[in-house]
């Protein structure tokens, strides 16, 4: 069977879909049965020049060339974009052509009204690509973990910010220069501020919660603080003790019933000794924590051309199975529960607090004060020296909840002479 397919986009990760289906045409047609062929391309400036492979097809910049082609089943959107990428899908999908994007800021924000009307129109809405590149993270929530109690999912969810913090930490890098670099390599965003923000792991964080906890949390609902005030004097003091700085997506369930769940992007202290500190670069790895088998992580490229592009073709293979044997239109997660939001209270984990004061007789021990009237407590402490007669004291606590923590940000806010410069979650 030959199976047309339409592309919105040829940036990065439309070229290196096109490069596989042809490059990988005789494998692909000897495991799915199935031929599958670009017919057209759409894509933004006509003027921009195409090299290469990415000249066998029509290439225009109307999207009814696509949506009105009756020659095609599947549409592939790698354009990126909210609106634009929501109305595309929406009206393939109303046409009965088959969707895979990978776009998670739209998956993430309007993805259950596009899965709806997938289900109406008995087509498949694929989008394995939209959470951690070229790992296979999704289809294995939704097919291996059903059995399972999952209580933790928690992992380097975007591609860029690890690569910056690697940068920073191992070849001294600076943030801007970091930065420069990954946008070369294609990894980070067309506006990379949802990269170091937080926003783009938040993205995939809300979709992996909906895989392995069936809710479905809006961005309002999560915790999100990026990687932009890690500073260098972090880093080196967070190895001093034995950690790495890394950008994590972590959504768990807690309560004594198990009752509520709590979802979280933000840099975290993670041991050397724990397998996530061993993920360098724009590598992503994913951990999924059940009750049954234990701790799993999946591990891989979490951005750039090919391995993303391998995502896609996974859900376009996934799409070309589903037609050889007449069965599409199966949601591609089907749990659904409410969990409540977790509170602060309920938030816990050990922290690493540094706080600046002016160094004069007696401020460590207000401090110190100041940290057992929240009922915190510390398992190491140190003080350094640091610019203009001010002293640097990086605090290692035992486990506290944010409501804690929300304390003594307040007490410290209002202190004469002392600055709280930074606080991180330890990661367990
Ligand atoms: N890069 C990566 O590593 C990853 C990206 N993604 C997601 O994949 C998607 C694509 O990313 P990427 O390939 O990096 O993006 P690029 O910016 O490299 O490419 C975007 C492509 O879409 C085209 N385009 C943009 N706007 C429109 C429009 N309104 N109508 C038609 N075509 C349009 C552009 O056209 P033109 O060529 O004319 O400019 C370009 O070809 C995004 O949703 C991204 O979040 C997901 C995982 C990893
Ligand atoms: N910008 C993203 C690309 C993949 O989703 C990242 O850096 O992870």
């Amino acid at each position: 069977m030959d199976i047309g397919i339409g592309l919105f986009g040829l940036g990065t990760v439309g070229r290196g879909v096109v490069k596989i289906l042809q490059e990988n045409a005789e494998q692909i047609t000897k495991r799915t049965g199935s031929r599958l062929i670009v017919k057209h391309a759409v894509i933004h400036n006509l003027t921009k020049e195409r090299t290469g492979f990415v000249k066998n097809f029509p290439i225009t910049n109307q999207a009814t060339d696509i949506l009105d082609n009756p020659d095609i089943q599947i549409v592939v959107e790698v354009m990126g974009t909210l609106d634009q990428a929501y109305d595309i899908i929406k009206r393939s999908l109303n046409a009965k052509k088959h969707v895979v994007t990978a776009n998670k800021d739209l998956i993430a924000s309007r993805g259950q009204e596009l899965v709806a009307i997938a289900e109406i129109n008995g087509v498949d809405l694929f989008f394995e690509a939209a959470v951690a590149g070229g790992v296979p993270i999704l289809r294995t929530l939704s097919t291996s973990f059903t059995a399972d109690e999952i209580s933790r999912v928690a992992g380097i969810i975007n591609g860029t910010s690890n690569f910056i913090l690697t940068q920073m930490a191992s070849n001294n890098l600076s943030y801007a220069d970091a930065l420069k670099l990954a946008q070369n390599k294609g990894f980070a965003e067309s506006d990379p501020t949802n990269d170091v923000e937080g926003f783009d792991a938040a993205y995939k964080l809300i979709i992996l919660s909906n895989f392995a906890f069936g809710v479905q949390p809006v961005l309002g609902d999560l915790s999100i603080t990026g990687i932009a005030n890690v500073t260098d004097a972090d880093i080196a003091d967070a190895n001093a003790f034995g950690y790495v700085i890394k950008l994590l997506g972590v959504a768990q369930v807690v309560g004594s019933a198990k009752e509520a769940i709590s979802i979280e992007v933000s840099p975290q202290l993670v041991p050397f000794t724990h397998p996530l500190a061993t993920v360098h670069n724009e590598n992503n790895a994913v951990l999924v924590n059940g009750e049954s088998v234990g701790e799993v992580m999946l591990y891989g490229p979490g951005a750039g051309e090919m391995p993303t592009a391998n995502s896609v073709l996974s859900d376009l293979t996934n799409v070309a199975t589903d037609l050889a044997l007449n069965t599409p239109g199966h949601p591609f997660n089907s749990f659904n529960q409410d969990l409540d939001l977790a509170k602060p209270s309920q938030r816990i984990a050990r922290r690493f607090i540094v706080v600046e004061v002016d160094d004069t007789p007696g401020a460590m021990y207000s401090v110190t004060g100041m940290f057992a009237a929240a009922k915190m407590s510390f398992t190491d402490l140190k003080q350094t020296p640091a610019a203009n007669g001010t002293a640097r004291l990086v605090a290692l606590t035992h486990p506290a909840s944010d409501a804690q923590l929300n304390v003594i940000r307040t007490t410290l806010r209002n202190a004469d002479g002392i600055n709280l410069a930074a606080e991180y979650k330890i990661f367990s």
